[in-house]
């Protein structure tokens, strides 16, 4: 099965608290907790994909970003490769685009929160396990 490729984003706000997102019912692995971003689209950048993905979903403009984590996880009926980058700059004011809940979240309330299960290697790396 092919690897799907997405770009993840990390985004804290002047609080040091992260953006998450719940996943809208229409998708895949509804209410689930996620990180803004999405699938590289053919001939995408990660870089450009999360700048694209976060202006579609939570109508912030991204001016920088850097490598976080790499993350390979098989689902039941897919295989993704999470491409996961901290937000260092951007414009805008967070908005939620699509319909989904959006929550600025402290790293120990992560727990609290029913994640895809491809998250936790990511969780990991915020707390530096
Ligand atoms: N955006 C995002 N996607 C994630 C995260 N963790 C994770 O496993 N994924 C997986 O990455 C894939 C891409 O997400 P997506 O929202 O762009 O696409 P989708 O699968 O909902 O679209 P589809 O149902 O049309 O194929 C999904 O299979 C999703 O489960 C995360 O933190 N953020
Ligand atoms: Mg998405």
């Amino acid at each position: 099965m092919n690897r799907i490729v997405v770009a993840v984003g990390i985004v804290y706000d002047e609080l040091g608290r992260l953006l998450v997102g719940q996943r809208v019912v229409r998708d895949r692995y509804f209410n689930k907790w996620e990180f803004p971003g999405g699938k590289l689209e053919d001939g995408e950048s990660v870089e450009q994909a999360l700048v694209r993905e976060f202006q579609e979903e939570v109508g912030i403009q991204i001016t920088a970003s850097e490598p976080l984590i790499e993350v390979n996880h098989e689902y039941p009926d897919r295989s993704v490769r999470l491409l996961v980058r901290t937000v260092l700059s951007y414009q805008g004011q967070v908005r939620s685009l699509e319909g989904q809940a959006l929550a600025w979240v402290t790293l120990d309330e992560l727990d609290e929160l029913d994640f895809l299960q491809g998250n936790q290697a990511i969780i990991d790396a915020l707390r530096g396990v």
